[in-house]
């Protein structure tokens, strides 16, 4: 298939354009690289450098033959602290460029569409774990545009015939090869915690030792981002015309800020100091994915389930990272 991939140079986009291209499918990417990088690339992806909103209309044409088989949506801004901070930058970033790319894809007769929604749309659950029947309540301005998103999408596939899924990701983490977490300015669990065993952060703090849980941490179901790749390919060869299936996509355990850091560790053999912190505003307490669904239809089957085999191919990256940085200053 030719594939549009929007944020095709942040962590998850770079990492699901890798597995396309091996798989056999031709890629483009757009990316502003607002939070992305311009290496992650993959080779072998051609690259537009641009926000989806200005370019969505020229890069998929209006009308006539479509110029591309699907539309796999990854940009968007996506951090639950900031959004709380700069709601109208998720708003505008989020909410505003996918309507303009869903109007671009309908004039141009693309209706394929993968959509990365996330498990904030679903805010504090009543139980756990969370399936997709489940009450949508956002306790974050992030989660409250991506289910707005996903809102649109189910009226345009109804209205437009698109075929279109949501994959509600939980926490994302690991590393494929070259490609892995590596923004430039990091807020993500693991990749902090990481860096602090390679010596490029102090400690970590915990935010909030106070909330309802075992160990008073939060709790969150962390998912190998390549199991994630492989339901992005499941989710695009299986899309069904006037159909907008969702889909939650976890590991299924949930693991505590505590246990995170434990796991960083057990894996690098180092020393993590922690210190206590409060809370972060828009943070649920515990957020576990039931996947049956995906597995059920999609015949998805998470392979990487394990913390620390995720952590340790976290941590394999970024070590090859300060290597492949450190051999280009000599
Ligand atoms: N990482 C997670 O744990 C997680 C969990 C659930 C859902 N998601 C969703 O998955 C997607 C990818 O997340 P990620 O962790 O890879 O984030 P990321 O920040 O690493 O990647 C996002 C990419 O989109 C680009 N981008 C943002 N707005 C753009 C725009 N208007 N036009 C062009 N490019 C734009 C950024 O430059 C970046 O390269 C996001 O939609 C996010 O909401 C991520
Ligand atoms: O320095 C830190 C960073 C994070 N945390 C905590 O660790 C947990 C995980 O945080 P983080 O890695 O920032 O991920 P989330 O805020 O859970 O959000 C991620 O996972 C969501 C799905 O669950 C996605 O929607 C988001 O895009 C993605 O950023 C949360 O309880 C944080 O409060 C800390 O205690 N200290």
């Amino acid at each position: 298939m030719k594939l549009l991939v929007t944020g095709g140079a942040g962590y998850v986009g770079s990492v699901c354009s890798t597995v396309l291209l091996e798989r056999g499918h031709e890629v483009v990417i757009i990316d502003d690289l607002s939070t992305g990088n311009a290496d992650a690339v993959p080779l072998g992806a051609e690259f537009i450098e641009g926000d989806v909103a200005d370019v969505a209309v020229d890069v998929l044409g209006t009308g006539g033959t479509p110029r591309f088989d699907g539309v796999l949506h990854f940009a968007a801004q996506s951090l639950v602290g900031e959004s709380v901070e700069y709601p109208e930058k998720y708003w505008r970033g989020n909410v505003v460029t996918t309507l303009e790319l869903l109007e671009a894809m309908r004039h141009s007769g693309t209706r394929r569409l993968v959509f990365s929604s996330t498990a904030a749309t679903y805010g504090e659950p009543e139980h756990s774990p969370i399936t997709e029947a489940d009450p949508t309540r956002p306790t974050n301005p992030y989660g409250a545009t991506k289910l707005a998103i996903d809102h649109a999408i189910t009226s345009y596939a109804v209205a437009h015939s698109f075929a279109a899924t949501s994959l509600r990701y939980f926490n994302v983490a690991g590393a494929y090869k070259s490609v892995g977490e590596n923004r430039v300015v990091e807020t993500h669990l693991i990749p902090l915690v990481l860096q602090v065993a390679l010596g490029q952060r102090e400690k970590i703090s915990m935010f909030g030792t106070d909330w309802p849980t075992p160990d008073g941490t939060a709790v969150r179901d962390y998912i190998h981002v390549l199991d994630l790749a492989e339901a992005h390919l499941l989710a695009l060869e299986s899309s069904i015309e006037g159909r907008h299936r969702i889909y939650n996509l976890g590991s299924g355990a949930g693991f505590s800020v505590r246990e995170v850091i434990s796991a960083c560790a057990r894996v690098t053999g180092l020393p993590i100091p922690v210190e206590d912190a409060p809370r972060r505003a828009g943070d649920p307490a515990i957020l576990v994915a039931s996947s049956d669904r995906a597995i059920a239809e999609l015949g998805w089957r998470p392979e990487h389930t394990d913390l620390d085999e995720i952590v340790a191919d976290a941590w394999a990256y970024l070590q090859q990272l300060g290597d492949r940085s450190h051999a280009a200053r000599r």
